[in-house]
Formats: C-alpha cells, sequence, structure tokens
C-alpha cells in the first residue's frame, strides 16, 4: 500500500488527478471505475481542467460507477446517474455508451447487481478503481460486516451512512435505506486503485483502513490485500495515522519516489 501525504486538499486532489492521468494516458482504452460522494468533485473539476486544457482524453475509455440507490430513477435530482452526468460526464468527451452504473429503479435490482458484475467481467475488468472512503469504512456502499469476498449486490446502508449523505435528500426518512454495490471482492480485481480522503472527518476511517486489522468491520481495510493500491491523502485526513512521519519518509510531499 503507498500511502501518499499532501500538505492541503487541494495538493491532494492534483496529485489524484496526476495518477488517474497517467492510467489514461498510459492506456487510452482503459477502463476506470468511478466514485460519487463530496470528495471526488474537486477531482473531477481537475480532471475536467486537464481535458478542457487538451492535456487529456476520455474518448476511448469505458467507466463503472461503484454505485446507486435502490428506488432512485437516472433522472432523480438525488441519484448517482445525475450526480455523474453534471460532474462529469457531460463535460467531458467520454462515449456515453461505454459509462456505466447500476439501475436502481429496476423491478429485480438483485438481478440488475448481478449483471452489473457481469458487464464489468465483459468489458475485461477494471483499470484503475478510484474509491473515496465513508467515515465508518466502507468503500463503494460496502458497509461494515461486508463480506471480503462479496461481489455485486444489494446492501442495507447504515444509519450513520444515511445520515452523512442526508444533506443531499429532505430528510432523513426519505434517504434511500438500500444500495447496489460492486463488492468488495469485485474492488480488489480491479489492477490498481487509487483512495482519495480529505478533511479530518476520515483521519479514524483512514487510520483503521491503513494501520488496523484486515476486518470486515472496516471494509477498506480490505485494500491491504491489493497489491497496487495507492492511497492520497491530505494532513486532515492523515492526521491519525501512528506512522505518519514514515509514509512521510518513503513519499516526500507525497511523491511516488520509494519502494515500501
Ligand atoms: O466523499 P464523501 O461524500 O465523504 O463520501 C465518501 C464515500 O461515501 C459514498 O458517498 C457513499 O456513501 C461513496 O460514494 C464515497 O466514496
Amino acid at each position: 500500500m503507498k500511502v501518499l501525504i499532501l500538505n492541503d486538499p487541494e495538493a491532494a486532489i492534483e496529485r489524484a488527478g496526476d495518477i488517474v492521468s497517467g492510467a489514461v494516458r498510459a492506456r487510452p482504452r482503459t477502463v476506470l471505475g468511478l466514485a460519487t460522494g463530496g470528495t471526488m468533485l474537486p477531482l473531477y473539476d481537475d480532471l475536467v481542467a486537464r481535458h478542457d486544457a487538451g492535456l487529456l482524453s476520455f474518448a476511448g475509455a469505458t467507466t463503472f460507477n461503484l454505485d446507486e440507490y435502490v428506488g432512485l430513477a437516472p433522472d432523480h435530482p438525488c441519484s448517482y446517474h445525475r450526480y455523474m452526468r453534471q460532474a462529469f460526464f457531460d463535460r467531458v468527451d467520454l462515449d456515453r455508451a461505454r459509462t456505466h452504473l447500476p439501475r436502481g429503479d429496476v423491478a429485480d435490482p438483485q438481478g440488475e447487481a448481478e449483471d452489473y458484475e457481469r458487464r464489468i467481467t465483459e468489458a475485461g475488468g477494471i483499470d484503475l478503481q478510484i474509491l473515496g472512503i465513508g467515515r465508518n469504512g466502507h468503500i463503494g456502499f460496502n458497509e461494515p460486516t461486508a463480506s471480503l469476498g462479496s461481489r455485486t449486490r444489494i446492501k442495507t446502508l447504515t444509519d450513520d451512512t444515511r445520515r452523512a449523505n442526508q444533506r443531499y435528500f429532505s430528510s432523513f426518512e426519505e434517504t434511500p435505506r438500500y444500495a447496489i454495490t460492486i463488492g468488495v471482492a469485485t474492488i480488489l480485481d480491479a489492477r490498481a486503485t487509487l483512495l482519495l480522503a480529505t478533511g479530518e472527518a476520515k483521519a479514524e476511517a483512514v487510520a483503521r483502513m491503513v494501520e488496523g486489522p484486515l476486518s470486515a468491520a472496516c471494509p477498506a481495510s480490505a485494500l491491504q490485500l491489493h497489491p497496487n493500491a495507492t492511497i492520497v491523502l491530505d494532513a486532515g485526513a492523515a492526521s491519525s495515522l501512528t506512522l505518519r512521519s514514515y509514509y512521510e519518509t518513503v513519499h516526500p510531499g507525497g511523491q511516488d519516489s520509494a519502494f515500501d
């Protein structure tokens, strides 16, 4: 696991943007795994800026998002379909036929989940999976207790996650209880993973992911098993790491400069 610590959120986002751009340039037909949430918005802005400056093209790329709320149609204002269109898809040269999210409004969400997993496999698997982390250690919507061997399926959201996401809905009651999410094992199948976390509110979850025991109590800790996992943090998100000075010595300035 590479732990790259940057001074502030802006520097962390730029570093994450460098990593995504590097992957897309190295393989124009890359398959990207995409995430939603507040942390990702400035990363999408960064990628759009590189695209607008003529430095980056997504024309050959295929994308798969991590998750979608069960019950929300793609045009629902709080759906992740809508989020992705506004934050990224409508702003870059992606071929929309190659952008994928699970449909939350289907009659058979479990069937949709299984089909989504199949579509990822048919596309050749994910080259770079971008991730955020929930305050309770979730990745995608793999909440604590998610099996580390899990595949795309329906998950019940914890009240903590629903409270965190309530800001997008009119009330807690209206915040969905279920989501379709790709599984922990699906995430581990990606050839590389990049997790971005900013702000002190994520510090405890980050410490459990990087330094805690491998445990379904913190699904993000499964990334310890991944042979090519990069964690990009700002100082706030890194503030509970016991070995912080070690990571800063190995990767000064958040540069990927040494072996670890
Ligand atoms: O960036 P945020 O809004 O804190 O969300 C963190 C994580 O939680 C989710 O929004 C799901 O609750 C993920 O998509 C995201 O990676």
